[in-house]
Parts: C-alpha cells; sequence; structure tokens
C-alpha cells in the first residue's frame, strides 16, 4: 500500500491538461482563469475628486478663493487653474491640472462667489491617475474568478476571458442493491445516494458531472457503462473496488486498458482506492461506503478537477487544538469526521465517537476532516492537530 501523499502525486499527474475556453466576462464569475486578462485601460482615467467639495491648491487654503467653474463626474470643468481661485466639485469628477487639493464642502464658508477653508481634511482628497490600476496591468492566471475579479476586469474593459473549460466527470455508481432516490426500494435495496453526492462535490470542484445509469454487478453492465464514459477527462466509480465476488471494477477498468497508477491507500476510510489512466482521460476508482467515496473525492478527486483546471490543486491544511483525548493510531493516516468550534487562539476540533464510514448522517454535520498520520501515538486534549475543513464550513 502506497501513502496519501504518494497516492495524490500520482493522481495529480494523470490530469489532462487544461483546455481554454473564451467566455464573456457576465459568464466567467466561478470559472478558473486559465490565461492573463490584461488590461486595457488606466484607472482613474484622470486625477479624480475623492470628495464632494471644491478643488484649489493647497498654497492657497488660508486664502479667500473665487469660485470660477464647476466639475461634475461626466462633466469636467475647460478652463485654467489660477492663484486665488477654486472651482466646484463632485466625487468622481476630474481635477483639473494647478489644483492639489480638494476641500470638503462641510469644511468651507462660501458667500456668493467666495469661499474660505475652515477646517482642513488630512489629505489631499485626489485620487491619482493610475492609482488603482494601469493599461496593460493583469490579473494573473490560476485563480478562479470571484464578484471583486469580475469587477476588476470589467473595470479594465475585459469583456471576454480566457478560462479553462471545465472538467467533464462522468460518475459511475454500481451494485444489485442500488436503485434511484424517488423509487420504492424492494427488500435488500438502497437508494443510490453516493453518485449524487460525488455529482454535488465535482461541481463544488468546477467539474461538469454526468451521472450514468446504475450499474449492475455483472462484467457486461459495467462494460456500457465504461464504454459510455468514453467522452469524459475522468471517470469516477463508486463502489465495487474491495476484494468481493460482486467488485468488477479493477477487472473491467483493466479490460479497458487502464493503466493503473496504484490500487490501494494507506488511507482510512477509504483503503481500496484505485486510479489510473484509460485511452482518453483518468479514472478514479472510489470505494462505495458513502463516507468513504466522499472522503476519498476531498481528498483525490476535487485535488484532480482542480488541477485539470490550471489551480492549485491540495485540499487546504489548517491547524486546531483537540477538544479531546484521542487514542494511538494504526497504520494507515485517518482522516476523522469532526466539528470545529470557536477556540481561544486556534478553533476547538471534536472528532465523532463512532467514524463508520457508511454513517452519512455523521458526514453531514461534520465540518471538518481532523488528519492522523500513520502510527500516531495517542494524544491529549489541547494538542495541535491538522484538519482539512469541508465546504459546509
Ligand atoms: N474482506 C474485506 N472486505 C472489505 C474490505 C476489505 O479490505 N476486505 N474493505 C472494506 C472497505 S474499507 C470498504 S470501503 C468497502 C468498499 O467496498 P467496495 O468499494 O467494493 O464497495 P461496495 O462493496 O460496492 O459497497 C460498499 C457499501 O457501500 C454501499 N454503496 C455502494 N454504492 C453506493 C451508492 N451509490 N449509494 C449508496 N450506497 C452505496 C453498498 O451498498 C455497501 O453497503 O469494502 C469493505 N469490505
Ligand atoms: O476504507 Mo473503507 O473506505 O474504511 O470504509
Amino acid at each position: 500500500m502506497i501513502s496519501v501523499a504518494e497516492a495524490l502525486e500520482r493522481v495529480l499527474a494523470l490530469a489532462n491538461p487544461p483546455r481554454p475556453e473564451i467566455v464573456s466576462l457576465a459568464d466567467a464569475h466561478g470559472r478558473a482563469l486559465l490565461q492573463p486578462a490584461v488590461s486595457r485601460l488606466t484607472q482613474p482615467p484622470f486625477d479624480a475628486s475623492a470628495m464632494d467639495g471644491y478643488a484649489m491648491r493647497a498654497v492657497d487654503l488660508d486664502d479667500a478663493l473665487t469660485v470660477i467653474g464647476t466639475s461634475a463626474a461626466g462633466h469636467p470643468w475647460g478652463g485654467t487653474a489660477r492663484p486665488g481661485t477654486a472651482i466646484r466639485i463632485f466625487t468622481g469628477a476630474p481635477v483639473p491640472q494647478g489644483f492639489d487639493h480638494v476641500e470638503l464642502q462641510e469644511n468651507v464658508d462660501r458667500d456668493g462667489d467666495v469661499i474660505r477653508v475652515v477646517t482642513r481634511s488630512g489629505g489631499s482628497n485626489i485620487r491619482a491617475r493610475g492609482n488603482d490600476f494601469a493599461q496593460g496591468d493583469t490579473v494573473a492566471p490560476g485563480i478562479i474568478l470571484g464578484a471583486a475579479h469580475i469587477g476588476l476586469l470589467a473595470a479594465m474593459n475585459v469583456d471576454n476571458v480566457t478560462v479553462a473549460a471545465r472538467p467533464r466527470v462522468a460518475i459511475l455508481a454500481g451494485g444489485d442493491e442500488l436503485v434511484p432516490p424517488g423509487t420504492d426500494p424492494a427488500e435488500g435495496q438502497i437508494i443510490s445516494s453516493n453518485d449524487l453526492a460525488i455529482a454535488a462535490m465535482v461541481r463544488d470542484a468546477g467539474g461538469k458531472p454526468h451521472i450514468l445509469p446504475i450499474a449492475r454487478d455483472t462484467e457486461d453492465s459495467l462494460r456500457d457503462s465504461f464504454r459510455a464514459a468514453a467522452d469524459a477527462d475522468l471517470l469516477v466509480t463508486i463502489g465495487g473496488a474491495s476484494v468481493g465476488d460482486h467488485d468488477l471494477i479493477g477487472k473491467i477498468a483493466q479490460e479497458h486498458g487502464i493503466e493503473q497508477a496504484f490500487y490501494k491507500v494507506a488511507l482510512r476510510p477509504g483503503k481500496p482506492l484505485m486510479a489510473g489512466r484509460m485511452a482518453e482521460g483518468a479514472m478514479l476508482g472510489l470505494p462505495g461506503n458513502p463516507v468513504s467515496a466522499m472522503v476519498c473525492a476531498v481528498l483525490f478527486m476535487q485535488p484532480l478537477i482542480r488541477a485539470m483546471q490550471g489551480l492549485l490543486a491540495d485540499a487546504p491544511l489548517r491547524k486546531a487544538r483537540l477538544a479531546h483525548d484521542l487514542p494511538a493510531e494504526g497504520p494507515r493516516q485517518h482522516y476523522l469526521r469532526a466539528t470545529l468550534a470557536a477556540g481561544e487562539d486556534l478553533p476547538l476540533i471534536a472528532p465523532f465517537a463512532d467514524q463508520d464510514s457508511a454513517r452519512l448522517a455523521l458526514m453531514a454535520q461534520a465540518n471538518a476532516l481532523l488528519v492522523r498520520p500513520p502510527h500516531d501515538p495517542a494524544m491529549p486534549a489541547g494538542d495541535l492537530v491538522d484538519y482539512i475543513p469541508l465546504a459546509a464550513s
């Protein structure tokens, strides 16, 4: 069995290079920027007033000044600044050359066309041309475009961006016991939940999920499913990965020419994880237990989907303090489902007493995975540990 770190390295090596896609800025929110976006403008394009008030020369601040014009946003003043003069100015309006100070109207007494500054504000209240960004400045790739990036790019007059195409991810759940939600399960049947949960996690990572029909525990059924996934960047199978007589995924994957990267990882839950390369894309075989499938998806599937979009891949590791004592660990790296609460310096993390990898109700309450390395000794409450935040947190 290989380590989690080694397995992750091999999984990430399976990533197809990102495919470029040009989208309009209006459709770019949440997408991974793939090429630098270059500003076509300088902002502000002129020295601009930050306040409503009067523009003047700083050296004239103690003098009575004559108001000789007005500059409003969208309506610049066409005159020339002279000693002993000021103009009425509004927020966002161009400050004419020659004036280097704007005083707030609240700080000015006005009598007809004559003003006098009674209180001085600290700064100049002028935003210098280009103080936000300049023409030619770039937004670098490798980020997910959030609301602020969209606003920035719009201000830069960038109306199209090159993003990574969403990786196509085929999801295959298999098992004779499985029926889709909304059906009445017969005796011995259960509802297939993994495919929907994994599809949600694909979407969270920026991928485009395609849920295949539930496969039966026969070689023919699985062969059909593998064929249906031929054009996917990634095929994620769920279940059938272990050693039971009905666990056929490995065999069918081999028939399909998979170049296996590994089978089995020193990991809890999720030991029977499998990964490899097929003709067009990658394959990831997740274990069937619902929590095992989701933990493996956090650790391997989501990083792989992020890597396929040119993004930083690894799940983020954070620090917390243990809320209670924990026993020593065995030979596999353990990811314990846990909840976080506010602590003094760091969050307090409390793993559930029951870590059964079939309990979805506990997984749904968890907002963190506490990470314990192989053979970690017993730990007292208050000790520092690593955790991975889950999407709900
Ligand atoms: N003799 C051994 N038995 C098992 C081992 C082992 O090492 N030796 N490993 C155990 C571990 S760990 C896991 S995890 C499971 C993984 O088994 P499979 O990947 O082959 O998964 P299945 O047997 O198909 O299913 C396991 C479990 O999960 C349920 N399941 C499967 N798919 C779905 C779905 N889409 N929605 C909801 N639930 C699903 C399935 O009904 C089973 O209960 O093997 C252990 N056994
Ligand atoms: O590794 Mo299994 O995934 O413990 O339940």
